[in-house]
């Protein structure tokens, strides 16, 4: 594509050498220059890519994207474009690489601490009743309309994200789902998307380790609020906002008047509002008041916190042009979300279920849901993320404790930390003290599973759909929902063998 037409997107910017070039690539990364590639220098968290420069036009680079005006040595030898702002600038230029292909089709957005992997999900699975061929990308796989791969990010770096896209609308794609994560908006990953709706899910404590404060981590989340709001370039974005959450109050109140908005939840003032919800461990339904109408919604969900998903989903959808009867419909079979309440089957009466719970918030939700099912005891196997907001470790151990007739701490992606210690700083937080930790997660399993007795629930909290366990050293495959149902099958055998 030619360098000066791909450079219209920018507002400010000083441009030294010729525009009129062909760039055949674009990369943050030295590692992927090629020939005829605009390299862009990125400041990240961990390294300045201003550092690589030199060696980006030694591979092959014919522009330069930075946050400096070129060296007097290469001013003459390179088209060099500075900015305020690289990050950005790289976001805007990828979607104007890939023909901004958000333009093309419906874009559903979904932000907040928890919720995002299932109420993508949820979206995704209506769209593609609706139209047949929708694209989905969060953080566990990637369907670009005709394949799916595994993720690496929850939110796709920019030129990923708007390569992804182009294919999505390449493949027939009427509508697409994506999770966009604090990390995402900070790192301006989606600034150049137009969202037809974005959600808010909630927000509690997290990702600390990387925003520094609960106040910083909202006002990321808010900040993609306010770009949609102060967006320019045409999509006029529906805000789908949780008001029973104080954050999404907050960020509902702040944003008033200035973008279209759905407020949902089970608060009298909510635009899409939930009533009596009725469960069992098959299912869910409740009445939804929405459009001064009343619809049933059922679903094979379980949860309340996942009423807010499916209402964050049918409003998501109905921002996208999809009538709310039409995503109800879809809803009533909607598919498990991988590692999501996941039931991985069960051994002597005892029942196991792996989750995706590694906030305190998440834990509390899951925890009290399962209870809500009347077990005769709720056995908790979990542990924190190494290299992770450790503020987190004596809060998700008291949600657990709060609910847990007993619980077993364990590994959970140690990183780069000591397994031992992160487990000592989880143990203080138990106020349950009924309670072992083992280090090793596949015997943590097995020990749960073991324990386990007739009208026992055993849920596996934190890794959900992830299939590896990372270590300082090493990443080993390891699969809760694989691991624990090799370990009901052997104490299948062992009671058979018992009797
Ligand atoms: C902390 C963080 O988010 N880092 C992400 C970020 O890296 P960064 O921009 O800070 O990069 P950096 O390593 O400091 O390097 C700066 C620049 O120098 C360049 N460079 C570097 C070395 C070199 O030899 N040559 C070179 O050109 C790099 O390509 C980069 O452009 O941008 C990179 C490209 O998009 C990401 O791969 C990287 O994700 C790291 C691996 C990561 O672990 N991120 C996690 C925390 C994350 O993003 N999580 C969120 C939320 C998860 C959730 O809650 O669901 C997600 O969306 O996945
Ligand atoms: N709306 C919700 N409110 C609170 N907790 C939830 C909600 N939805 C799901 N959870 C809990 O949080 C866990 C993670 O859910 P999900 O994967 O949908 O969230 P996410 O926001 O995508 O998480 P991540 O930031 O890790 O990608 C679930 O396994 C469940 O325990
Ligand atoms: N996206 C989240 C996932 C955490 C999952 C949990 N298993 C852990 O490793 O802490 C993160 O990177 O913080
Ligand atoms: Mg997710």
């Amino acid at each position: 594509m030619n360098l000066r037409d791909l450079t219209t997107c920018l507002s400010r910017l000083t441009v030294s050498g010729p525009l009129d070039l062909e760039i055949a690539s674009l990369t943050a990364s030295s590692k992927h220059v090629e020939a005829g590639t605009l390299f862009a220098a990125i400041r990240g968290t961990t390294v300045d890519g201003h550092q690589f420069i030199e060696g980006a036009i030694a591979a092959g680079a014919v522009a330069i994207l930075a946050e400096t005006a070129p060296p007097k040595d290469l001013a003459s030898t390179i088209t060099w474009i500075h900015v305020p702002d690289s990050r950005l600038a790289l976001s805007l230029m990828a979607s104007e690489f890939y023909g901004n292909p958000w333009k093309d089709f419906a874009v559903a957005g979904v932000t907040g601490t928890n919720g995002k992997t299932t109420t993508t999900f949820l979206i995704h699975h209506i769209m593609k009743a609706a139209w047949h061929r929708a694209g989905l990308l969060g953080t566990i796989l990637t369907d670009d309309g005709e394949t799916i791969d595994v993720a690496k990010h929850t939110t796709p770096g920019s030129l990923e994200l708007s390569e992804l896209l182009g294919r999505m609308r390449d493949n027939g794609c009427r509508g697409v789902a994506l999770e966009v994560s604090s990390h995402g908006i900070h790192q301006k990953r989606t600034a150049a998307i137009g969202f037809d709706a974005a959600v808010f899910t909630n927000l509690t404590q997290d990702h600390l380790d990387y925003h520094g404060t609960i106040e910083a981590y909202f006002q990321a989340k808010a900040d993609w609020f306010e770009a949609l709001a102060a967006d320019p370039r045409g999509k006029k974005s529906t805000a789908i906002i949780n008001i029973d959450d104080a954050y999404g109050a907050d960020l509902a109140a702040s944003l008033e008047g200035r973008l279209p908005m759905i407020r949902f939840g089970f608060g009298v003032h909510c635009d899409f509002r939930a009533n009596n919800l009725r469960q069992n461990a098959r299912g869910m339904e409740f009445e939804l008041q929405a459009k001064g109408r009343t619809f049933l919604v059922r679903s094979p969900l379980i949860g309340r916190f996942n009423v807010y998903n499916i209402l964050a989903a049918i409003a998501a959808a109905n921002a996208c042009g999809i009538r709310p009867r039409d995503a109800i419909a879809a809803l009533a079979d909607s598919p498990q979300v991988p590692g999501r309440l996941e039931n991985v089957g069960n051994a002597g009466g005892a029942t196991v279920f792996v989750d995706y719970a590694h906030t305190p918030d998440a834990l509390e939700n899951v925890c009290r849901t399962l209870r809500d099912l009347n077990p005769r005891r709720l056995i908790t196997v979990f542990g924190c993320g190494g290299d992770r907001d450790n503020g987190k470790r004596p809060l998700m151990a008291a949600a657990a404790s709060r609910h847990s007739d007993a619980c077993i701490i364990t590994s959970d992606n140690p990183r780069s930390e000591d397994p031992a210690e992160i487990i000592r700083q989880v143990e203080a937080g138990m106020t349950n003290k009924n309670y072992r930790s083992i280090v090793d997660r596949a015997e943590a399993i097995d020990f749960a599973i073991r324990a386990s007795r007739s009208g026992d629930i055993v849920l596996i909290a934190g890794k959900g759909h992830e299939t590896y366990q990372q270590f300082a050293d090493k990443t080993i495959d390891f699969d809760d929902r694989k691991h624990a149902s090799k370990s009901l099958r052997d104490r299948a055998q062992e009671l058979s063998e018992q009797r």
